[in-house]
């Protein structure tokens, strides 16, 4: 039985951003701190993209080794490379302006250059990560309780054998998708969610509380699942002290 869920609260969402990704530079550098590799989900979205800008702003003469850090992605849009929507990307471009990114260590989702589809490249990718369990696997939350590109009452959400499946329909674009699942996801040791904002609050108190119908209800960690929201994400659960 996974343990029950944490939530941090902070202020605002630049404070959050902030505070998330400090706390990511800390818990990665007491991963490689046995000298192994560290491996990494993130995802994409805007709550992650501010937490990755402050990361890469915080590497720089920290004690993290960038070269025993592995990189995965939860999830993708299925478009080409050199598409604004990517999550892979604007990740990549945001930190390899601060430390040093190793190819042979960073393994994004295929792009739709030259694939034959979403469902392929999932299969591809599915055969890339192979029984990697993430130390840390990080989500946003959509507005709709999603969580990478698994989305509530869709395909996407079904019970899965499969580690990384193709997504189509999405119900908000581009459809066609990426997506780890959410077994894949619940093997990584911890999970943490982000949310900011009011629009967020429904679904964060609901989600939280593990409202199964929502994919961010069904996921954790097997040591840890942790939420990082901003006060206006938090409007609609019982009061915390803010913690900044
Ligand atoms: O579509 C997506 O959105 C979610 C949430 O993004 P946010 O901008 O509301 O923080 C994101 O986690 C996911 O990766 C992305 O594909």
């Amino acid at each position: 039985m996974s343990e029950p869920c944490q939530l941090i609260r902070y202020c605002n969402q630049p404070e959050l951003a902030r505070r998330a990704a400090a706390r990511l530079l800390a818990s990665l550098i007491e991963l490689q701190a046995d000298g192994r590799v560290a491996q990494l989900c993130l995802t994409g979205g805007r709550a992650a993209l501010a937490t990755y800008a402050e990361l890469g702003e915080l590497v720089p003469g920290s004690a993290l080794d960038p070269s025993r850090l592995e990189l995965w992605w939860g999830d993708e849009r299925f478009v080409p490379t050199d598409g604004t929507d990517r999550n892979a990307g604007p990740t990549l471009a945001l930190l390899a302006r601060h430390f040093l990114v190793d190819p042979a260590r960073t393994h994004p989702m295929p792009s739709a250059d030259g694939q034959v589809d979403a469902a392929a490249s999932a299969a591809t990718y599915a055969k890339e990560l192979g029984e990697t369990r993430f130390d840390l696997c990080i989500l946003g939350v959509g507005v709709d309780g999603e969580v990478a590109a698994i989305f509530p009452g869709h395909p996407s959400a079904e019970p899965s054998t499969q580690s990384v499946i193709g997504v189509t329909d999405a119900p908000k674009g581009p459809p066609e998708r990426i997506s780890l699942t959410i077994e894949t996801i619940n093997r990584s040791r911890e999970v943490w969610l982000l949310a900011s904002g009011q629009e967020k609050a429904e679904v964060v108190s609901r989600a939280v509380a593990g409202d199964s119908a929502l994919p961010a209800g069904r996921v954790s960690g097997r040591r840890r699942t942790l939420w990082l929201v901003d006060e206006a994400a938090a409007a609609k659960l019982p009061y915390y002290e803010c913690s900044a």
